[in-house]
């Protein structure tokens, strides 16, 4: 018999809620948001940025993550200096002429800074062109946090940070959890830079 839609909307929460248990029992989640959140507000406390970039849904999370920063979260307060990496005038460019790949690490090259931040999402771990500039940020200074699934990919290898879901399923599953992440990581930044 197919499910019905109670069915399925019980079942979609009740995995949610399996997800973010397994997240919070993890050893390493508490300290590993609250490392990410101590790095990025001395960055910026030191006149560093913080650059974000994900494909799909984790480039919407990494936009929502920066605009929060500039804009606003809950409360106004001073905006912070953070950019996602989302022109898309830029990503059609660099796809075209250099290859998907180089999207995210060619404006890394251009803009970061030693002692910049980069945010890279990614729920596989393992996607090329946010790997690509995880590498390119280390070799120019820039720190590295990552917000990863699964086993972490190559990406938990490339992270001064990581944040990880370990969930191995589908990736909306881990991007629900991210984006919690993300909102915590404003509210401490707030804290930090008050
Ligand atoms: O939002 C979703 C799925 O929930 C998709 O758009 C998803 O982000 C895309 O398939 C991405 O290309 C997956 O990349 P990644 O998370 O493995 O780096
Ligand atoms: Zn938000």
């Amino acid at each position: 018999m197919n499910p019905t839609s109670s069915d399925l909307i019980l079942q979609e929460l009740q995995q949610a809620q399996q997800v973010l248990a397994d997240f919070l029992a993890q050893p390493t989640t508490i300290a590993s948001i609250e490392q990410a959140a101590q790095l990025m507000a001395h960055s910026l406390k030191n006149g560093g940025k913080i650059l974000s970039c994900g494909n799909g849904g984790s480039m919407c999370d990494a936009m929502h993550f920066a605009e929060e920063l500039t804009g606003r979260y809950r409360e106004n307060r001073a905006p912070m200096a953070a950019i996602s990496i989302a022109d898309p005038s830029h990503m059609s460019c660099v796809s075209n002429d250099f290859g998907y790949d180089q999207v995210f690490s060619r404006y890394v090259e251009a803009l970061a800074k030693p002692g910049d931040v980069l945010l890279a999402i990614s729920t596989s771990g393992n996607s090329g062109n946010a790997l690509k500039a995880a590498q390119v940020a280390r070799d120019q200074g820039v720190h590295v946090v990552s917000l990863t699934g699964k086993d972490g990919g190559q990406l938990a290898g490339l992270s001064d940070v990581e944040i990880r879901v370990p969930h191995f399923g589908y990736a909306d599953r881990i991007q629900e959890i991210h984006i919690k992440v993300i909102h915590i990581l404003i509210l401490l930044l707030e804290k930090h830079m008050a």
